[in-house]
């Protein structure tokens, strides 16, 4: 089976609880190059917070996605192609694993043709999202590989995410992740600030994704992170 994904580099994940640049627009924002934008993060995030940049990107190119945080921040909106519902792997009890989705689905009535799973791999203790699902960032690159085998080959899981949040990760791992896989896609996230950053963990998995670094920095160095995952899967 063909997924969107199987063709990207790069995802530019929009904090909807975060600012853009001064003077920048979501026009820019679709306009980097990015293949695809996820709509998400840990704390502080609301449904009105999502709705306002699922609007404002509405009217470009750029396939949009919704990752939520929790079930109450999802949002119905056609101008979504999908949403990416993180499963945290390495979660410190099971309501990050598969808790909050059985309330979800208890509780709302799904489209399931738009709906996906990421299999997340938390890797850096200091981050929102790992203080949350109580992760266990202790893992060894063996550990991680085979976390990754597990979320591919027991679960099914046709994504697989290295989370690094807010840092640069540890190369070994995530290509202990990469190593693993067959048939999901990796995505790697955290740190990602530059041509070089970019370039050098697109070399260890399949499409990279960059956070902090459009609200810090702005659309400008996005787009040379863009540069870096293609330059690094076009070799
Ligand atoms: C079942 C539904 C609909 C939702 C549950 C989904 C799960 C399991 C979420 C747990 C993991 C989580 C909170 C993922 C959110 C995506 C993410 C990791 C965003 C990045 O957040 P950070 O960068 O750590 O936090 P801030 O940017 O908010 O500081
Ligand atoms: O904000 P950064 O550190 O780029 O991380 C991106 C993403 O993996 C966060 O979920
Ligand atoms: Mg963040």
């Amino acid at each position: 089976m063909t997924n969107p994904w199987d063709d990207w580099d790069h995802v530019l994940k929009v904090d909807p609880d975060k600012d853009l640049q001064p003077g920048e627009t979501f026009e820019d924002v679709c306009r980097t190059g990015t293949d695809a934008i996820e709509i998400g993060g840990t704390l502080d995030v609301t449904a009105e917070k999502m709705t306002r940049v699922v609007d404002a990107a509405a009217e470009y190119d750029v396939p949009l996605y919704q990752e939520p945080s929790n079930p109450g921040v999802v949002i119905d909106s056609p101008a979504l192609d999908g949403y990416l519902i993180p499963t945290v792997f390495n979660a410190g009890g099971p309501f990050w694993i598969t808790g909050a989705h059985k309330e979800w689905v208890r509780i709302d009535d799904l489209d399931w043709s738009r709906t996906h799973t990421e299999a997340y791999i938390v890797l850096n203790p200091d981050a929102a999202v790992a203080e949350l699902t109580d992760a266990n960032c202790d893992l060894a690159a063996d550990d991680v590989g085979a976390y990754a085998k597990v979320a591919e080959r027991m679960f099914g899981q046709e994504i697989v995410y290295v989370e690094y949040s807010g840092t640069f990760g540890d190369t070994e791992k995530v290509a202990a992740a990469h190593d693993a896989l067959d048939d999901a896609t990796l995505f790697y996230g955290g740190g990602i600030h530059d041509y070089e950053s970019a370039n050098e963990m697109a070399a260890h998995s399949d499409v990279i994704v960059v956070g902090d670094l459009l609200h810090d920095e702005g659309v400008d160095a996005v787009r040379e992170t863009v540069k870096g995952a293609k330059d690094a899967h076009d070799a």
